[in-house]
C-alpha cells in the first residue's frame, strides 16, 4: 500500500505490557471499521498490551468522536482518584453503600437494560480486572466517506480539530484514525481489505504504544536521545 516515500517507516512500539489504552471508534461504515479496530489490536497485543488493559467505546458517528475521548479520558481520571482514594479510606468519594460494595469488591457495573443494575467480577465482560487511572493513549477511529453533500467536509474539519484539541488539552496522546475516503475502494485498501492494500489501524496501535510509551518517560523526565546528533 505504501509506495515510494510514504508509510510511517519502521515501528517504534516497544513494550507495552504496562499500558492503558482505549479505542474509541464510530460505527458508520462498520464494515471498514471493524478490520481497523481488528488491526490496531493485533499491534496493541503484539507489543504487549494486556487485553484486560484494553478498552473499546463505540459511537454513533466520526462527529461524537471528541467529546466521547474527552468524556473518556475524564472518566479515567475520576478512576485514579476514586481508586486512590478508596484504597487510602474505605469512604473516598462514594459514600452510597452500593458504590461502596462495587469499589471494595473490584466489581463492575452494567445495566441489565431493564433500567435495572448488573453487577459483576473483575471487567464488564467478567474477564480479569485491569488497570485503572488515566489511559496513557487513546485511538479514535472513523470512516468518512464523501456523499453528495459538502456534509462530508463539515464533520471531517471539526473532528480532526476537536481531536487534536482533546489531545493537547488533555496532555494525552491521541492517535487519529480518521479516515476521510472518497469512495468505499479507498476505504477497502486503507482497511486492509485487497490484495494491494495496507491495514491502517496496524500503524494506530503501533502509534499508541509508542506515544504512550515516550508521553510516561517524558511525564517523568526521562529525555532519551534516539540517535547520535
Ligand atoms: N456520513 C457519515 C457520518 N455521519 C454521522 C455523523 O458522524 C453523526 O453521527 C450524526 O450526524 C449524528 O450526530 N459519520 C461517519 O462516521 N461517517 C460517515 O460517512
Ligand atoms: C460523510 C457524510 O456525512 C456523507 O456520507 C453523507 O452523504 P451525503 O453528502 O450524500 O448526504
Amino acid at each position: 500500500m505504501f509506495s515510494g516515500l510514504k508509510g510511517p517507516g519502521e515501528s517504534q512500539a516497544k513494550d507495552g505490557s504496562n499500558l492503558r489504552i482505549a479505542i474509541v471508534h464510530a460505527r458508520w461504515n462498520t464494515t471498514l471499521i471493524e478490520p481497523l479496530v481488528a488491526g490496531a489490536i493485533s499491534r496493541l497485543k503484539a507489543s504487549g498490551v494486556l487485553s484486560e488493559n484494553i478498552t473499546i467505546q463505540s459511537v454513533p458517528g466520526s462527529w461524537e468522536l471528541p467529546i466521547a475521548v474527552q468524556r473518556l479520558y475524564a472518566g479515567s481520571q475520576i478512576q485514579a482518584s476514586t481508586s486512590s482514594s478508596a484504597s487510602g479510606d474505605l469512604l473516598g468519594s462514594a459514600t452510597d453503600l452500593p458504590s461502596l460494595v462495587v469499589q471494595a469488591e473490584g466489581l463492575s457495573t452494567g445495566s441489565k437494560g431493564d433500567g435495572s443494575l448488573s453487577v459483576s467480577k473483575g471487567g464488564a465482560s467478567g474477564k480479569a480486572k485491569g488497570k485503572e487511572g488515566p489511559f496513557d493513549a487513546i485511538i479514535a477511529i472513523g470512516v468518512l466517506i464523501k456523499g453528495e453533500t459538502v456534509h462530508f467536509e463539515h464533520i471531517a474539519e471539526v473532528t480532526s480539530r476537536g481531536l487534536m484539541r482533546v489531545q493537547l488539552d488533555f496532555g494525552v496522546p491521541l492517535i487519529f484514525g480518521l479516515l476521510t475516503i472518497l469512495n468505499e475502494e479507498q476505504g477497502r485498501k486503507r482497511a486492509g481489505l485487497t490484495e494491494d492494500g495496507h491495514n491502517h489501524g496496524e500503524d494506530w496501535g503501533d502509534a499508541a504504544v509508542e506515544m504512550a510509551i515516550k508521553r510516561k518517560q517524558w511525564s517523568e523526565g526521562i529525555i532519551l536521545s534516539e540517535r547520535e546528533a
